[in-house]
Formats: structure tokens, sequence, C-alpha cells
């Protein structure tokens, strides 16, 4: 079957957004422009298509990544027909990790702000992964009807915040309840849309004469930007003064792939304005899947692999994001390197090492689910019917293995226990959790060992709702919840050399027997655990040395201070002895144990606790309460800013001060300061702090 489209004719788009911004309404615009929808669904209505998880439709917001795909003709049908996928990506600090995967996976980003609030501050978190990942972005500046709406002030936000270079491409007819339309830059004429067509016509008109003379400005601008690509095109506009549209295209849109400028354009898509324009650009500007770098892995040699956005290589995917869907059952969402995938095709999954076959292959567009035959290289899609594969797992074409680069993810600051309200919840539950777990993978689950409890684990409090929530209405299990708790971790300060750990049993038959000789470094903070061996002429036969790197990865697990687990440091194994009839590996196992705990407690051991990026907006007349209040929680105040006559602290907390904080800043503020926070980093707990922690353990 050939390819319905030529590969340079595919987009794979992120939106992106702070919370509220107005991602799912212009996802729902882009869909019923793209006449994939036929109604336009409202979120407030709780009808939107892309938030369709009973939970989302309640609460409004999005928290899960579906895509979606569409085609688009160009605005004057002037276009070969581009297929856009759009990956919807949620905009709670909570929910980071699905903007991380969702990265990981698309090849270009629409970045969308409130034409108000301009660059908030996940907009930051969202632009820092962004930059991680190489994605290129075109801002899209929604609300501009809403009272406030200044479009240049967030071209400077733009600058100000995100050390961006932005470049308007549009700019706007009017604003708040004015607003009318927008002014293409590039072909110097209005574009005006029909209210009663809900947008889906719009006209072309001379630009405004109020408008002339800013509009000539900012094509400037936005020509000289295009010009700086190529020395052939500036070559051109030095002479000319100048340059064609097509020019300005190709000079743009090479400045847009490698990072430099990120294109600007504006509308209302709760007024139906300016998405169309706004699509336009994502298949002018945005990559295809051919201007990307190949995708990078490790073949079943464990050498340096790639693979090409081409139909003829071989067959390699990432699973990027399992969701249950009410009408297909379990969906793996897939991103489609290279090769062909049929259905009924077997996959390896590199990571597992296991073999799957590849049931039903469907495509979401809008409230449909397209069954297809096949995807192909650059392509997404989801499949039905994988049983064991995990979100960042590869799949790839059994005779030609490669392990895609993994996703990072990040470490969950947040737990509680949780317990089935009945013999007959507890063995679902178990089923539940576990599903979850292989759909998020920033959610983890362990077993307590002292308190035999099963203690659940996430970014924070509202994740961990979440999921607990998700288990009733989807599983049917009834849980009663603990009280959650900080994920604190240990770790050591000082080098203690040489400390011994013995295991010895010799009464009577056969004995036990392990010795060794352990020393104990600190390491930078994130670098994990290493392990060396340093003994020399077999003091410790070598069959044992394994024994003893997993008794002490076994003792850091349940921690010296007050059981959480230990990171950061490097274990040397120095010297040992060993027996020749006694020793075993049980016995180093439980030498190495003794060893670890006896020198981790030498080697002034701390905790550690995560502390939290927080930044509060709140009017002026409560900026001192809130400082005052911030700091009685252990908070470093890092910065104070002014937006629109609102104040913006930035603050690091511990994260452990900051439960009930949403309760405590509304009735402080009489309900008008607002904050949002996310994880920043460990920090050594103060003494007495640490005390508490490890007394509350004791108990
Ligand atoms: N005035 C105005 N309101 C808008 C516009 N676009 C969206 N909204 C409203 O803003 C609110 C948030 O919109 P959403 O589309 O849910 O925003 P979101 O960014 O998807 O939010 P999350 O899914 O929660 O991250 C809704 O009440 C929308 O109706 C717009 O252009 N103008």
């Amino acid at each position: 079957m050939p390819r319905p489209l030529p590969i340079e004719r595919y987009r794979n788009i992120g939106i992106s957004a702070h919370i509220d911004a107005g991602k799912t309404t212009t996802t729902e615009r882009i869909l019923f422009y793209t006449g994939m929808s036929h109604k336009l669904g409202e979120v407030h209505d709780g009808a939107a298509t892309t938030d369709w998880m009973a939970q989302e439709q309640e609460r409004g917001i999005t928290i899960t990544s579906a895509a979606v795909s569409c085609y688009w003709p160009g605005m004057d049908g002037s276009f070969t027909p581009h297929r856009i996928n759009i990956i919807d990506t949620p905009g709670h600090v909570d929910f980071t990790i699905e903007v991380e995967r969702s990265m990981r996976v698309l090849d270009g980003a629409v970045m969308v702000y409130d034409a108000v609030g301009g660059v908030q501050p996940q907009s930051e978190t969202v632009w820092r992964q962004a930059n991680k990942y190489h994605v290129p972005r075109i801002a899209f500046v929604n609300k501009m009807d809403r009272q406030g709406a200044d479009f240049f002030r967030v071209v400077q936000m733009m600058k100000d915040r995100l050390h961006a270079n932005p470049v308007p491409i549009v700019i706007p007819i009017g604003a708040e309840e004015h607003f009318a339309g927008v002014v293409d830059l590039n072909k110097m004429r209005a574009i005006y849309w029909d209210d009663a067509s809900q947008g889906m016509t719009f006209s072309y008109a001379p630009i405004p004469d109020e408008l002339q003379a800013l509009a000539a400005e900012w094509r400037e601008n936005m020509v000289a930007a295009a010009a700086e690509a190529s020395e052939a095109l500036m070559d051109r506009y030095l002479e000319q003064g100048d340059l064609s549209e097509e020019e300005v295209i190709a000079g743009l849109r090479h400045r847009t792939l490698i990072g430099e400028i990120q294109p600007m354009l504006c509308g209302s898509a709760f007024k139906n304005k300016g998405v169309q324009r706004m699509l336009d650009a994502v298949i002018e500007l945005m990559p295809s899947p051919l201007d990307v770098p190949p995708v990078s892995g490790v073949n079943e040699k464990g050498e340096h692999d790639e693979r090409h956005a081409d139909d003829d290589e071989p067959f390699s995917a990432l699973a990027f994001k399992l969701m249950s869907d009410p009408y297909v059952g379990q969906l793996t969402f897939v991103r489609v390197y290279s090769g062909v995938l049929r259905k009924g095709d077997s996959v390896w999954n590199a990571v597992k090492g296991r073999k799957e076959r590849i049931g039903r292959i469907v495509q979401m567009q809008a409230n449909d689910r397209i069954e297809i035959e096949e995807i192909r290289a650059g392509d997404i899609a989801a499949c039905v019917g994988l049983k064991e594969v995990t979100t960042g797992e590869t799949l790839c074409d059994p005779n030609a293995v490669i392990t895609l680069e993994r996703m990072e993810f990040p470490d969950p600051v947040i737990s509680l226990s949780i317990e089935p309200k009945t013999k007959a919840d507890q063995e679902k539950m178990g089923l539940a959790l576990q599903r979850l777990a292989a759909e998020d993978p920033s959610f983890r689950l362990h077993t307590d060992e002292e308190s035999g409890q099963t203690i659940i684990s996430g970014m924070g409090e509202l994740h961990l709702e979440i999921i607990v929530d998700r288990m009733k209405r989807e599983f049917g299990v009834e849980a009663n919840i603990g009280r959650p708790q900080v994920t604190y971790r240990e770790t050591i300060r000082k080098t203690v050399r040489d400390v011994e750990g013995k295991f010895v049993r010799q009464s009577g038959g056969k004995g036990q027997y392990g010795h060794v000789v352990l020393t104990l470094e600190p390491q930078a903070a994130g670098v994990g655990f290493a392990f060396e061996d340093a003994t020399k002429g077999g003091v410790v036969p070598r069959e044992f040395i394994p024994s003893v790197e997993k008794g002490i990865r076994e003792a850091l697990n349940s921690g010296v201070l007050a059981g959480y687990p230990v990171v950061d440091l490097k274990a040397t194994l120095t010297f040992g002895s060993y027996h020749d009839v006694d020793s075993s590996e049980m016995a180093f196992r439980m030498a190495a144990i003794f060893g670890f705990k006896a020198a981790a407690k030498q080697a002034d051991p701390v905790i550690l606790e995560p502390v939290m990026q927080v930044e509060v907006e709140t009017p002026e007349e409560y900026a001192g309460g809130v400082m005052g209040d911030l700091s009685s929680r252990r908070g470093t105040l890092q910065g104070m800013d002014e937006r629109f006559g609102a104040r913006i602290i930035r603050a690091e907390v511990p994260l452990s001060e900051m439960f009930g904080y949403a309760t405590t800043l509304r009735s402080m503020s009489q309900g008008r300061a607002t904050y949002s926070m996310e994880f920043a980093h460990y920090a050594e707990a103060p003494r007495n702090v640490a005390e508490e922690i490890i007394a509350a353990r004791a108990e």
C-alpha cells in the first residue's frame, strides 16, 4: 500500500501551554476548521473532544495527552493537503512528566499563551523542556478578546522571561472586545473572521489605515529576521530592501527549525479568530519528520545506532502513552521513527526482551477512532492488543533490534499509603495499580517492609488524587488512603575508609563466613550510586563480588537514619576474606549489609528533603503577609516582580511545609492570590527538622 501522503507533508506538533491558556479550546477549533469535527465542544461544558476522560471533563483540565490527527490544505486551499498530528499536552505542573514525554515524540510545538497573563511560571518549565529536546517552536497568543489583552507585551515577556527570540508574523487588529482579526505581515493584508459561521469563513481586506505604520515596522522586523538565515538571503535583502513571500518563509523556516527564532501569531480561539492562520504557520514553519535528526539508540551489540525517517529502514517506534479508551480498550500510542508497521505484525520490545503482536491499529480523529492497516515512518497512531509494553519502551523489527534512548522520568516526591476497603478490593487494587504504573512512569508503588502497607508515590497531591480516583472509576476499587507524606532521602557527607562487615556463624555443622571491608565516599547530587571492587589477589573470590554489591544496594534502600533511600554515594570494596567451606553468596551479602550500615553511620549521614519552587501572584496589599508566611515555612525568598499591578513572589520552600497551602493562601488574601509550585531540588534538612523526621519514623 503506498503512503497516503509523502512524509514531508507530515507535521507532528504538540500544543503546549500554561493551565487555562486555552490549549484545549485551540485544539478543538483546529479539529473543527479542518473538518474533523462538525460541532464545537466548549471546554466549560465538558464536551471537548480531547478531554474525554471523566475526571478531565469534571475538572475542566487536560491531564492526558492524546494524539489526534487532521488534514489541512491551507487557508486558501493552496497547499497540497498536509497531515497534522496533534499531541495534546497538559498544563498542570503535577503532570510535567506528560509534557516531557510528549516533547520526546513531537517534532515541533505551538506554545499557547494567554494574552493577559502572558508567560507564566509553568510556561518557563515547558520552555526549558522544549529546549532540552531541541523542539522548534512557534507561539500563539490566545485570548486576544480578553480585558487587558496585549500582544506586544507578551512578545516582550518572551524575551525577558524565556530569553526567546520571538518574531511576530502577524499583528492583531484591535484588542479586547474590539479584537477583529490579524494583519498577515507576509502577505500584507488584513484577515477578518466571520462570527456567524463560527470563524469557518474569513475574508481578506487591505490593512486598516491606522495600522499601516505599525504593520510596516513589524514586517521590516520579520523580513530582517528571515534575511539572517543565509548570506544569499541577506545579500538579496540588502540589495532590494525586501524579500519575496517565499523567501521570507524559507528564511523564517530555516531559523525556526534550528531554534534561533520563534515566529509569533495571535488570535482568540474562543471567539473563533486567528486559528487557521496559525495552522498555515504550522505547515510553513514547523518541521516535517524529515527535518529532524535521525533517532538514535543502541543495537543488539551495544553499539550506537541510528534510524532515519524512511519506510525502507527497519521498523522502530517508541511507545509514548498508554491509555484505556472507553470504546476500543487499552491503547498504546506509538511514534514510528522508521519503517512500516502493519496490523498483525510481530514486534520486538527491546527493553523487556519480548515479542508482541500488533492487533489493530487506530488513529484518533476528533471523536472517531479510525482503524488503519499500517503506519509508516514519521507517523503517530495507537496499537490495540499490546500486553506488556510500558511508556518509553522501544518497539522494533525483531531482525534489526534497536533500543531508542529512554525518556528520563523524575523521581516522585510525595507518597501515601493505600489500603483496600474489602478483601474483594484487594486483588483488584493490585492489578489496577500495576496498570496505572505502566501508563505513568512518574507514578510508583511499593510495599513498606515494616508495615506491609502499599505505598504509592507521585509528583504531587493532585497527581495521586487522580490516580486514586481513576482506580475507583475505571477499576471499581474502593480504597482508604493515608495522609500524603514527603519522600525524603538520605545521603552521606563524609568519606569513611576501610570499615569492616562480617557475617560469621560457625557453631556445629556447616557454617557461614563472609567478610568485607568497605570505603564510602559522597558523590555529587544526582549522580546516584556507584560500586567498585578494588580488592587484589582474590581475597574475596570473584563469584562473591556481585553478592557484595547486591547487599549494599539492599541496604541503600532501607536507609540508615530514618529508613529512606540513600542516594549519591560510592562504595568501594577494598579488602575481605573468605572460608573455603563456609563462604556463600548469602554470607557475603549479609556481610556487605552490616559493613555498609556500620560505615554509613560514621559517614555523617543526613536527611535530604524535596524543595519546591513556589511562585505566588498576589495583590499588593497582601504581599507582605504572603512573604512573612513563606518565611515561616522555611522558605527562601528569591525575588519579587510586578505584573500588571500584582506582585509576583518567588521562593524556594521545602515541600513538607507546603501541605494545605492553598487554603492558607486563600484565607490570607480573601481568595485573590494564586500560586504554583514545582519540584526544584533536594536539599539537606536542618538538624531540628531531621530529628523530627527520624523520630516520626521510629514511632
Ligand atoms: N476569553 C477567552 N477565553 C478563552 C479563550 N480560549 C479559551 N478560553 C477559555 O479559557 C478557559 C481555559 O481553556 P482551555 O482550553 O481549557 O485551557 P487549557 O490550556 O486547555 O487548560 P488545561 O487543559 O486545564 O491545561 C476555558 O474556560 C475557555 O473557554 C479565548 O480565546 N478567549
